[in-house]
């Protein structure tokens, strides 16, 4: 029996309009976290703060207004928004999601709603515009994360207690909804929001604004994505409305988290984009990287495939340093996971969940159309036969390896082994099967 909602779910199912279908289909972005938390970049005082970068404020208990100051700091000699967008490009990523306001409250873009913005830095010039006009020029989409949450400003609430906090979490949403028309009518090409800085009760009180806001982004910039993050319905349920209904365009909770492959091939019934980081819990740039393990570029290419095999989008984040350099450590991910997309990455654009039953060597990843499933094996049999189950009555009519043949063997009632030619692999390799007749997936993995 479902409830009247009148702030849940607009619609369900994948929407499969023109401007979702490229964003699904871009599969692999460049997450980028920068704000004045990269400037101390975890240290403050001489003393290293273990917790992520961009919490510093608050694990060093650092007063508003000595923080605030950092911004007569922020000028980032280095920054050369065409040289991140050639790495993101050579990286392979499709688009890029750029901390326009992170919870700092500190403001990328000159906005008119607050002086607590880049046009008031040494630097004075709009970051946004110029990162904005670098990715598209090198055919990369760009997509705007903010955080509701904002430290800055004095009319925040984290819950509403009195008649004064109505008044003033009103202003503040107010406030919020401004800087959000000027940034989806001031940067006509952003394809997509990303929120952040919702779970606080003062949000789940105002589910109303919530679904405003979306419908606001979507009158001003047709086509344009939603995550589900920002949604609360009547009664304050987050993501997923109390009728059981995502909300927002895609699901985003999975953060610095995969789904099971196994155990969660729900998440293949709807869109949805994970995020992560390259430590262990580190957005923002942190100046000593040694304090938790540091992912490798296989590790993370791991991740994009798994990701891409059940459905999703993957979220790679960069945290630039305060002078507007990147990382060592970040390019060389970048350059890695690049060279694989070069020869690969038609694996991961555009495809999908195959629903195929997972195995141990790796991933399945389907294209939109074709006969066609791809292999991407990370875990080489000691017996270098890869088994494939496959659904009900298909049959695997050929094997390739980069475009050479490869024996399939079939070993039982719709199963396989594909001979995986013996060699040291330093990169994942991919096998393309052309599978024909037989049932769409096997059922039971849906
Ligand atoms: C996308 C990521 N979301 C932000 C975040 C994470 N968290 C958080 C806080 C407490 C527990 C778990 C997560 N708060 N803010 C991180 O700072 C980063 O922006």
């Amino acid at each position: 029996q479902e409830v009247p909602l009148k702030y849940g779910a607009q619609y369900t199912g994948k929407r499969t309009d023109e401007a979702m279908n490229k964003w699904r289909g871009n599969r692999f972005g460049q997450f980028i976290h920068w704000g004045l938390y990269a400037i101390p970049g975890g240290v403050w005082n001489g003393k290293t703060y273990n917790y992520a970068a961009e919490f510093l404020k608050s694990s060093a208990k650092i007063p508003t207004s000595t923080w605030d100051s950092l911004m007569y700091q922020f000028n980032p000699v280095k920054f050369n928004a065409r040289q991140w967008a050639k790495m993101a490009k050579q990286m392979g990523a499709r688009y890029m999601t750029i901390t326009t306001k992170h919870h700092e409250g500190f403001c990328l873009w000159p906005s008119q709603y607050t002086d607590f913005n880049i046009g008031n830095t040494p630097y004075k010039k709009d970051i946004l515009k110029e990162l904005v006009e670098a990715y598209n020029a090198e055919g990369i989409d760009v997509n705007f994360y903010y955080s509701v949450l904002d430290w800055h400003h004095p009319d925040w609430r984290y819950d509403i207690k009195s008649p004064e906090d109505s008044v003033a979490f009103r202003r503040f949403l107010q406030f919020a909804s401004g800087q959000l028309r000027e940034l989806a009518t001031n940067y006509p090409t952003v394809k997509a929001f990303w929120f952040d800085g919702t779970w606080d009760n003062s949000i789940k009180k105002n589910g109303w604004w919530t679904l405003e806001v979306e419908q606001m982004l979507k009158k001003i910039r047709p086509g344009a994505v939603v995550n589900s993050r920002l949604r609360a319905d009547d009664f304050g349920k987050r993501h997923i409305d109390s009728n059981g209904k995502l909300m927002g365009d895609y699901e985003s909770g999975y953060e610095r988290r995969l789904p099971n492959p196994v155990k969660d091939v729900q998440v293949t019934r709807w869109d949805w984009e994970a995020c992560m980081t390259v430590p262990e819990n580190q957005w923002g740039y942190h100046k000593d990287w040694s304090v938790s393990h540091v992912k490798s570029p296989l590790e993370l290419l791991e991740m994009l495939v798994h990701t891409t095999s059940m459905g999703g989008n993957f979220l790679l984040n960069f945290g630039p340093a305060g002078d507007g350099s990147i990382r060592a450590e970040e390019q060389h991910i970048a350059r890695t996971i690049g060279a694989w997309m070069q020869q690969n990455g038609q694996v991961i654009y555009d495809c999908d969940y195959a629903g195929w039953e997972k195995q141990d060597w790796g991933y399945f990843t389907k294209p939109r159309t074709g006969n066609i499933v791809n292999m991407v094996v990370f875990n080489i049999p000691v017996n270098g036969l890869l088994k494939v189950k496959v659904p009900a009555g298909t049959k695997i009519s050929k094997a390739t390896l980069a475009g050479k043949n490869v024996k399939v063997e079939e070993i039982a009632k719709d199963q396989f082994f594909i001979h995986l030619p013996q060699q040291a692999y330093k990169m994942p390799p991919v096998i393309v099967l052309e599978a024909v007749g037989g049932a769409k997936t096997n059922a039971q993995y849906q």
